[in-house]
């Protein structure tokens, strides 16, 4: 796999009258995660649409590498998973997460690995009716992170996943998507788990999205619950709020 940058060049976004994103330019360094934070309703999805591919900027222009998104989205480059995960009902848990790869075009790997790694064990046969809206979500990270993606946008992945087990996701899914060098594009309402997951986070003002803060998280040790009480943690999460309550 490549590791590839996401640029954002001037684009912006209308939904009829209502402005989503004002001239919205960034670059996110290959294989960096980045946390997308800011309040209900700024057009953080909507960012995260655009570059997935799904949504089609007003002006401006996205690009993964040198691609467009639906290019990248085409070779299997791509993969989301969103707050509300699109599961096929007919299909178990397994097989769900084996679409991941087939959709990629690329070989269906160690679904059974996945399964475990995301505390679905012994559910790999049941069809997503039979499961907890959690467990769905759980389901859906999986099937994200099942094709190996370049680059992986995740919408507020472990909203619906209980504590200790979004705890210990937190701790073990960002060493598998840094080892294969994703770049990953993170939405989550919790500035704890902004700041532990990344490498930045940007803040983004009341829509129309527009950057406010872009603040580089640079913990030293492993990313884990136990940093939360570092002074560096704090300081970075300060920081962070601060920006929040300045929007
Ligand atoms: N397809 C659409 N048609 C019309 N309006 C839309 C559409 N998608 C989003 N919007 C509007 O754009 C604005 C931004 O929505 P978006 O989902 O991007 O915000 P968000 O920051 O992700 O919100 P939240 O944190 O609450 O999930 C909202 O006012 C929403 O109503």
């Amino acid at each position: 796999m490549v590791s590839i940058n996401i640029q954002c060049n001037s684009v912006t976004k209308r939904f009829g009258a209502t402005e989503v994103v004002a001239p919205f330019s960034v670059t996110l360094a290959a294989g960096q995660t980045t946390a997308l934070v800011g309040p209900s309703g700024c057009g953080k999805s909507t960012i995260l649409r655009m570059i997935a591919g799904l949504e089609a900027p007003d002006d401006g222009t996205i690009t993964l590498g040198s691609d467009p998104p639906k290019t990248v989205a085409r070779r299997g480059g791509l993969a989301m998973a969103f707050q509300d995960p699109s599961l096929l009902p007919w299909r178990s848990v397994r097989a769900n997460i084996a679409l991941g790869a087939e959709l990629a075009r690329k070989p269906v790997g160690d679904v059974d690995a996945l399964i475990d790694l995301v505390g679905l064990d012994g559910f790999a046969d049941h069809r997503p009716a039979e499961l907890s809206g959690g467990m769905r979500q759980r389901a859906a990270i999986a099937r994200s992170l099942v094709s190996a993606p370049d680059v992986l946008l995740l919408d507020e992945p472990f909203g619906a996943v209980d504590a200790m087990t979004r705890r210990r996701l937190n701790a073990d899914l960002p060493p598998l998507w840094r080892s294969r060098g994703a770049t990953v594009v993170l939405i989550t309402h919790s500035v704890q788990e902004a700041v532990l997951l990344s490498d930045r986070v940007l803040v983004l003002s009341p829509r129309p999205a527009r950057i406010v803060a872009d603040i580089p998280i640079e913990l030293t040790g492993p990313r884990h619950a136990d940093q939360f009480e570092t002074r560096d943690f704090l300081a970075s999460s300060r920081r962070v709020f601060a920006a929040l309550e300045d929007t």
